[in-house]
């Protein structure tokens, strides 16, 4: 059973805002809901599946689904952090291939920038550990600093590899005009930020910003009734993976797997890959899905982001169009969501025509999600272009 081609992403909305503290949370899943729906050409009424993560309020997707009145017959409100909405969709792909649901919606919404939740280690839920590690100052930058400071120390990775990645997006931020950060940085104005985590400076770091986004998956015949160009879901991979009470490299993320049986599913090769996605809470987080997914070797990322790899629209691997997460918007913490909208934006030709990829075919986004450890929750979604 596979679900390569058997749902397609008809919707696809961005929340416009950054800051909004006049906004309730549920209010801002529906006002995506509706964003998506409309982008889509169908309602509320049409959907029949509903999946949304852990930043929906109250009893999550049971509140959400009451508070949008929709009646569905499947529902996952399943949480990965920020590679939760590239499982979702991988999730929803499969409930439509096996006739559970035909109009699946996807909704993530979210207000860290305006409430307490702002800053560096208070950006989820406390976790079992919470008691332990972060009261000590273990805080997700922490963590990636500790990926960061081992792929130095093992590979010769330098702080200016790691800073032509922000470099890259901010060069895609300049065309946003929704963006937070829009100025255009050098690789010398990232490494003499304010260090947040040796070796992670302030400019390695994501934007913490409020918004959301939502996405409408539909089955084959629907795809073809509606009057929008539709994007085929190939191929998905989850890797959730255990990492307490033992060694571990701290350099290896779960997207060795997720990337693997992502591939396997699309039946794709890496060098078919026009345009992708990276979750990128730092820039070290995008250095290790490039290894991991198999774009270069272990070890080798910091050399394969040198000379305008990553760089829209004419890069060997144009990553985060719209300036990611490293400069853009990162809703809830859960960046996974923003880089299917714009791997989908890339697909129907609909991205900045500053950053537009010529003749994108086929995207792969990639998330990472998790507390304490790179491991713990990746999801890899790949998706093709589909000729109207
Ligand atoms: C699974 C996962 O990986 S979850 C990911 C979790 N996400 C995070 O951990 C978020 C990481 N980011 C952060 O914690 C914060 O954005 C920080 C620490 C980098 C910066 O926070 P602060 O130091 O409080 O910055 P503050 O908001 O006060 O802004 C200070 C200046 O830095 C700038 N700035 C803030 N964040 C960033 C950033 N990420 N990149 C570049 N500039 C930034 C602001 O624009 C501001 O500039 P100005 O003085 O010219 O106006």
């Amino acid at each position: 059973m596979t679900i390569r081609r058997k749902a397609f992403i008809a919707g696809a909305y961005e929340h416009p805002g950054r800051e909004l503290p006049d906004r309730s949370i549920a209010q801002i899943h529906a006002e995506v809901a509706l964003g998506a729906l409309a982008d889509a050409g169908l309602t509320l009424a049409d959907v029949d599946g509903y999946f949304t993560g852990g930043d929906a309020p109250g009893l999550g997707g049971l509140a959400m689904a009451d508070y949008l009145g929709l009646a569905v017959r499947y529902m996952d409100s399943s949480d990965m952090g920020g590679s939760v909405y590239l499982s979702h969709v991988g999730h929803a792909a499969a409930a439509i291939a096996t006739g559970k649901c035909s109009v699946a919606l996807i909704t993530l919404g979210g207000r860290p920038r305006t409430t307490a939740l702002r800053a560096p280690g208070q950006l989820m839920g406390a976790p079992p550990e919470a008691a332990f590690e972060p009261v000590f100052g273990m805080n997700v930058s922490a963590v990636y600093a500790l990926a960061a400071a081992r792929h130095i120390h093992e590979y010769g990775t330098t702080s200016e590899q790691l800073a032509e990645i922000k470099v890259a997006a901010s060069l895609h931020a300049q065309h946003n005009e929704r963006a937070l950060l829009r100025k255009v940085v050098t690789v010398e104005d990232v490494v003499n930020s304010p260090m947040v985590s040796s070796p992670l400076h302030r400019l390695d770091c994501c934007v913490v910003t409020d918004g959301g986004g939502a996405l409408v998956l539909v089955n084959e015949d629907i795809a073809k009734s509606l009057d929008r160009h539709c994007v085929a879901v190939l191929g998905h991979g989850e890797a959730i993976e255990h990492t307490k009470g033992g060694w571990q490299d701290v350099t290896v993320t779960g997207g060795v797997r997720s990337g693997r049986d992502a591939f396997e599913e699309a039946g794709v090769s890496r060098s078919n890959i026009d345009y992708v996605g990276l979750y990128d809470s730092f820039t070290i987080t995008v250095l290790l899905a490039l290894e991991d997914l198999g774009f270069c070797d272990k070890g080798e990322g910091g050399k394969f982001v040198l000379g305008g790899t990553l760089q829209a629209p004419f890069g060997k691997l144009p990553f985060n169009t719209d300036g990611g997460s490293l400069c853009n918007n990162h809703p809830a913490n859960r960046g996974g969501m923003t880089k299917m909208i714009e791997a989908v934006r890339q697909l129907r030709g609909e991205a900045h025509s500053a950053v537009q990829v010529p003749d994108c075919e086929i995207a792969l986004a990639h998330g990472t999600g998790g507390w304490l450890s790179t491991r713990m929750g990746n999801a890899t979604v790949i998706l093709g272009r589909e000729d109207a």
